[in-house]
């Protein structure tokens, strides 16, 4: 047997025609993400993940009305939400089980057939949104607030969120958020899911994995530790020696490198402008700021680039948006890129069961229990 790649680094795990990162060039089903970001809604980016074409007019009033039409939640699932000790459950440990939970209220749930499974899939994206909103309002001791039917995907979250209509530049900045975070080849959680489903489960077992691996801080969680670490730092003054004091304990900076790109981010620069604009806005230029001072340092200092979760923290954070809940609103619009991953691999499945190379001792003789030392 070769030898092992730690971390799987540089293996082609499996073929897939949704994104694709080129020599630093992100795209969904060839569509340039720098078009994406700027010109297409996220139930457009949607309808391309999961029919690999960008959809004419009728198509995307279908899939905007469908998801708009899913997007409520069962009570059973608010009672549950209800239920927990919200003032220590992280909101990706609720949404993880939420989904899960779903499940138990899909009769279909473990119909594998592909048109279920394309129902599944608006059902799941539709209501993972509320999901998000649901929880933060019961945490705040607020009810949670229905979905429009005539609202937008990006603009029924903000309403959902904070029980009223959104600005318009709170719904751009959310809907290009969700465009970019959508879907990014093999990243760590999108594996998950296909490693899951690949065994023939379901779908809700696929997401439901795939938010548990979100989750880690070196993956979709290291938005909300950007902005710990930027909370933490204070003011921009403090920014270099703060930065300088994590090297010396040889701790990683979160937001900052990437496995796949060497030369920065594609997504990054668009988040960055998003900050540089909307810190201005609501008068909290220092993040921005202390951002990119923090940038340029570590790109001077480790020649390491921004990642997508670097500048999505002072977005979010300049929205008004709960620190906790920058992962789960990633996972929102990732849940795109896992269903839309999910079903590429149903239709063309095999088992995915890697080999390890061992490295523990060579065979040796079992030794009785009364003779070990
Ligand atoms: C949506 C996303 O998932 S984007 C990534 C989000 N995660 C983060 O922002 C967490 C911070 N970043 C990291 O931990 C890493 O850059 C990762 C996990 C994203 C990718 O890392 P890998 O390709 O596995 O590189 P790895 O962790 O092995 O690091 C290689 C070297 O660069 C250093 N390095 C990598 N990232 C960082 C960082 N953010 N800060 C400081 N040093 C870093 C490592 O310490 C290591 O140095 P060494 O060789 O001297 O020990
Ligand atoms: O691709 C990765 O390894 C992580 C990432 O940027 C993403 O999931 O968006």
């Amino acid at each position: 047997m070769t030898t092992s790649a730690k971390g799987l680094e540089g293996i082609v795990a499996t073929q897939s025609s949704i994104s694709s990162i080129i020599d630093d060039q992100l795209s969904y089903v060839g569509y340039r993400i720098d078009d994406l970001a700027e010109n297409s809604s996220f139930e457009e980016v949607v309808y391309l993940l999961w029919n690999k074409k960008l959809p004419n007019t009728t198509e995307l009033e279908k899939i905007k009305k469908e998801l708009a039409e899913h997007m409520e939640i069962p009570d059973a699932i608010i009672d549950h939400l209800r239920s927990y000790d919200l003032s220590t459950v992280h909101p990706m440990a609720a949404l993880r089980t939420a989904i899960s939970l779903l499940g138990l209220y899909d009769n279909k749930a473990d119909v594998l057939e592909s048109e279920v499974n394309k129902q599944k899939a608006v059902s799941i994206q539709a209501k993972i949104a509320t999901i998000v909103a649901a929880f933060s309002r019961i945490r705040n001791g607020q009810d949670p607030v229905k979905p429009k039917k005539d609202l937008g995907y990006a603009e029924n979250f903000l309403y959902m969120l904070n029980g009223k209509e959104a600005e318009e530049i709170e719904i751009e900045a959310i809907n290009k958020a969700l465009v970019l975070h959508a879907d990014h080849e093999l990243n760590a959680s999108t594996f998950t899911a296909r490693v899951c489903v690949a065994t023939l489960s379901d779908i809700y077992s696929g997401i439901t994995a795939a938010i548990g691996a979100l989750k880690g801080p070196l993956h979709g969680g290291a938005n909300e530790n950007v902005m710990k670490m930027l909370s933490e730092i204070g003011e921009e003054e403090n920014a270099i020696p703060y930065i300088e004091k994590k090297f010396e304990n040889k701790e990683k900076i979160m937001g900052m490198g990437h496995r796949v790109y060497q030369n920065g981010d594609p997504r990054a620069k668009h988040l960055k402008k998003m900050s540089e604009e909307l810190t201005k806005l609501t008068g909290q230029e220092k993040w921005y700021n202390m951002s990119v001072k923090i940038e340029d340092y570590i790109k001077k200092h480790k020649g390491l680039p921004a990642n997508v979760d670097f500048y999505s923290a002072s977005v979010y954070h300049s929205l008004g948006i709960d620190h906790d809940l920058f992962t789960p609103i990633f996972a929102v619009s990732r849940t795109s890129g896992w269903l839309a991953h999910i079903l590429e691999q149903y239709e063309n499945n095999r088992l995915i069961r890697p080999r390890a190379e061992y490295t523990g001792p060579e065979l040796q003789d079992y030794v009785e229990l009364a003779k070990r030392g």
